[in-house]
This record gives structure tokens, sequence and C-alpha cells, in this order.
């Protein structure tokens, strides 16, 4: 059913998502500025830094003491004490960008293409902390299933596994984990590697090679949506000439048709990918098979699909 009830709730979001983006609200926290002293830290214009700060104020996020900034304990929870059921933290900019996106349906409408963005070190962390937020409460769920049969010191490939959502459960499950990943993504999540876990980074673009190895699983988690049928074909094949015969393909996505949720994230990938949406069972039954897989099923995790199959090799 359509619902447009509340279309100015997108106005807090805004205001504190750019804040957070923009590092106003990492600074505040680390002492205490004047408007001025602000301003002249972050190189932001004074007038629109009191408007911004004076309606992060109204809103519960900052006060202002003897004409010196601060977090309220409201907003220091929301933003960044992870333990709270409060905690939204870093995954705002990532809803942000989101939004920032959607804007441009307009003109990605007349060309079909989205509208090229930069994006910096705020919006790499925006985009992990979403993904964790997105994985927490079915990662376990499906590192078992995924796993399902394999022996312990199974080796597995983690493609797209930067973020460690789902590596980090197979690793304590067992297995022995390869993550490909962008160089930039590799960087950033291998410092929080602790010594214990049994998982390797390499750095490199999938769509152009898939590292080398006799992998038991391969694991394409929430990939698939970034690329069409081409992309999706032909890293397929990849994946399949690193298993070992009779080695499983594990593909975590929404599944058009399935998912209650595909339709509308398509529009996300329509946005920000050249090629990207949400593909039907058949499809990828189809890409699978021409690529050399085959027994292949399907399995719902809380309205996440995961699609297993073996290589017939
Ligand atoms: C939507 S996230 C999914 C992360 C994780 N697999 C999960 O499900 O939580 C996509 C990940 O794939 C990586 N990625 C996208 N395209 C890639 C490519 N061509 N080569 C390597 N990594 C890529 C991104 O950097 C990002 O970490």
């Amino acid at each position: 059913m359509p619902n447009l009830t509340n279309p100015v709730a997108p106005q807090e979001l805004l205001v504190v998502g750019a804040a957070l983006q923009s590092g106003l609200f990492d600074t505040i926290r680390k002492g205490a500025y004047s408007l001025e002293e602000l301003a002249q830290e972050l190189g932001f214009d004074e007038r629109a830094l009191w408007t911004v700060n004076e309606s992060l104020i109204a809103l519960g996020y900052l006060s202002l003491n003897a004409g010196k900034y601060s977090l309220t304990p409201e907003g220091e929870e929301i933003l960044y004490d992870e333990t709270s059921d409060k905690y939204v933290g870093y995954a705002l900019v990532h809803t942000f960008n989101v939004i920032k996106a959607w804007t441009t349906i307009p003109q990605v409408l007349k060309t079909g293409a989205p509208v090229p963005r930069e994006r910096d070190q705020q919006d790499i962390k925006g985009f992990m902390y979403a993904m964790k937020r997105s994985a927490k409460e079915v990662a376990d769920q499906v590192a078992h299933v995924c796993l399902r049969d394999l022996p312990k010191g199974c080796k597995v490939l983690d493609l797209g596994g930067g973020p460690l959502n789902y590596a980090r459960p197979f690793a304590a499950a067992g297995a022995r984990v390869t993550v490909q990943d962008q160089p930039e993504v590799c960087q950033m999540m291998e410092k929080t590697l602790q010594p214990h876990e049994t998982i390797e980074f390499v750095p490199g673009d999938f769509t152009e090679g898939v590292v080398a190895g006799e992998f038991d699983m391969a694991f394409l988690g929430n990939i698939c949506h970034i690329y069409g049928e081409e992309e999706n074909t032909l890293l397929f094949k990849r994946v399949h000439q690193v298993l070992k015969p009779g080695g499983r393909i594990a593909i975590l996505d929404l599944v058009r048709g399935v998912s209650k949720r595909a339709e509308l994230f398509a529009v996300n990938m329509l946005v920000n990918t050249k090629t990207g949406g949400t593909w039907t069972l058949q499809q990828y039954t189809n890409w699978l098979e021409q690529a050399g897989f085959d027994s292949v099923q399907m399995h719902d995790i809380a309205g996440r699909q995961i699609i297993l199959a073996k290589a017939n090799k």
C-alpha cells in the first residue's frame, strides 16, 4: 500500500547525516570548540555552521555551554555508543548517501546511467557500518547454511567480503578464509583483524580476475546485485575454476520475485551502478548452469535468500 504519511521525517536524518559525513560530530567530540574555532578547524562557513548547529541543538544532538559546543548524552549514545539499542552511528552516513543518490532518479530515468560521485573515507566507513548493521542478525545462520557438511579447516573464498560480516563467522566456525575486495577496503579492514582470525586479504577487482586457489566454498554476499548478466556469468565461470571438483558456490542476495524488498532495492542499484539490479531465481539458475554448476537450491533467511550450487567438474 502507498504510504507517504510523514514526508518531513527525512529532514532530521539529512542534517544529522550531513553533520556526521562532514566530520562535524567527530570534531566536536574531540574538544570544546566555539563557533569561530569550529568553523576554522573544519574550514566551514560560519553562518552555515551556526544554522546547522542551531538545528542540531533544537533536535537534541548538541548543546552550547559557555559558548562551547558539546554532544548531548543522547547524541553520544545514538551516534557513538555501539553497545546501545539506540545506536545508529556511521550507518547514517550510508543512509544519507542513499538519499543523495535517490534524488538523481529523474536524471537517471533520462540517461539510464548513474550520476558519477566521489567516495571519501567517511563514505567508505559509513558503508562498512551499514553493511555490518544489516548482516548482524543473520550472519551466523548464513555461515551455518553455507558451511553445512564441509569439514573443519575447509577453504572459503569470500568475494567482496571486505566488511568481514560473513568472513568472521566462517572463520569462527573453523574455515580458512580468503577475502578478495577492492584495495581501499582491504587496507581499511585488514587493521581490524585479530591475531587468531584465520582470514587473509587479497586486494583486487573480481571483475578482472579471481584469486587462484582450490576452494571448498565460494561466498558471494550481496555482490551480484552490483552487476548485470554479463559480469555475473563471467564471475560464476571464474569461481567455478577456483573451486575443487564438487565445490560449492553460495550467493546471498535479495532474489526478485521472492524477497519483498527486491524491487525497491533494485532502484538503489539503478542509481548507483551501471548494470546492477535484483535477479530472479531463474536468472541465477541460467547463469550458474552456463558456468558449469548444477544442483541449484535456494534457502530463505529472514527475508534474504541464499542460492547454493555445486561445481560439476
Ligand atoms: C554490498 S557490499 C557486501 C559486503 C559483504 N559481502 C556483505 O554481504 O556484508 C559489496 C562489497 O563488494 C566489494 N566489491 C564490489 N565490487 C567489487 C569488485 N569488482 N572487486 C572487488 N570487490 C568488490 C565492495 O568493496 C564491498 O566491500
